[in-house]
């Protein structure tokens, strides 16, 4: 029988849950690092993950995975989904005319990149509002992920997609961080699904 919504996402949250470890001082002092990387060694509980976001998300146009762990989710997810995926990283990385955006994450410094041709041959629908999501491992002080959703909306726009909806994926957030305000502070359009708020 069908598992409804609610069983899906408890199953998703026991996975992580089960999987993630937190290591202290790492990797600076005053940080508690949660290492999400364990779920990727059981396909039974990363699937867990990947299932309920096939229901949390419905006619996803476009996956964005931020470099590195969002990697791995995201291509994952947009695989499991048949949708095209696409990757931001960090600067330096991508060959080619790319835009960029410097950011502060909890333990430092870093800038993103993502290139400008990246969705000329991308075709999206134009019946209704192209659905974009970005997805990530964790959602911290919102630093890396405020700097993503701008990087995306630029890329939209720079397409002539003027009619999108950017939804936000992660893991796991670290609530003391309030990485979920800052980011709703500065854009009021974007939702922010996290599993597991710890
Ligand atoms: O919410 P914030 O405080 O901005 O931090 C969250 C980000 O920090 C980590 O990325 P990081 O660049 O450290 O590493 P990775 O290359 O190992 O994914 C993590 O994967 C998130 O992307
Ligand atoms: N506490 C944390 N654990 C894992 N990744 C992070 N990125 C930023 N802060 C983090």
């Amino acid at each position: 029988m069908q598992s409804t919504y609610s069983e899906l996402l408890a199953s998703a949250k026991q996975s992580i849950i089960k999987q993630c470890n937190v290591y202290q001082d790492y990797p600076v002092k005053g940080v508690g690092f949660l290492d999400i990387s364990p779920i990727f060694m059981s396909t039974v509980d990363f699937d867990n993950v990947l299932t309920y976001w096939q229901h949390r998300f419905t006619n996803v146009d476009l996956v964005v995975g931020l470099e590195a762990r969002g990697f791995v989710i995201g291509a994952a997810f947009a695989q499991k989904i048949g949708a095209p995926f696409m990757m931001i990283r960090k600067k330096g990385k991508l060959p080619g005319q790319c835009i960029s955006e410097a950011y502060v994450k909890e333990y430092g410094a870093d800038e993103f990149e993502a290139q400008v041709n990246a969705l000329s041959k991308t075709s999206f629908p134009s019946d209704r509002k192209v659905n974009v999501l970005i997805m990530d491992d964790i959602l911290a002080t919102g630093g890396t992920l405020c700097a993503s959703i701008e990087l995306v909306r630029k890329l939209l726009s720079h397409n002539n997609v003027k009619e999108y909806k950017i939804s936000t994926s992660l893991i796991s957030s670290i609530k003391v961080l309030r990485g979920k305000e800052k980011i709703y502070e500065k854009y009021n359009d974007v939702s922010i699904d996290v599993i597991h708020e710890i």
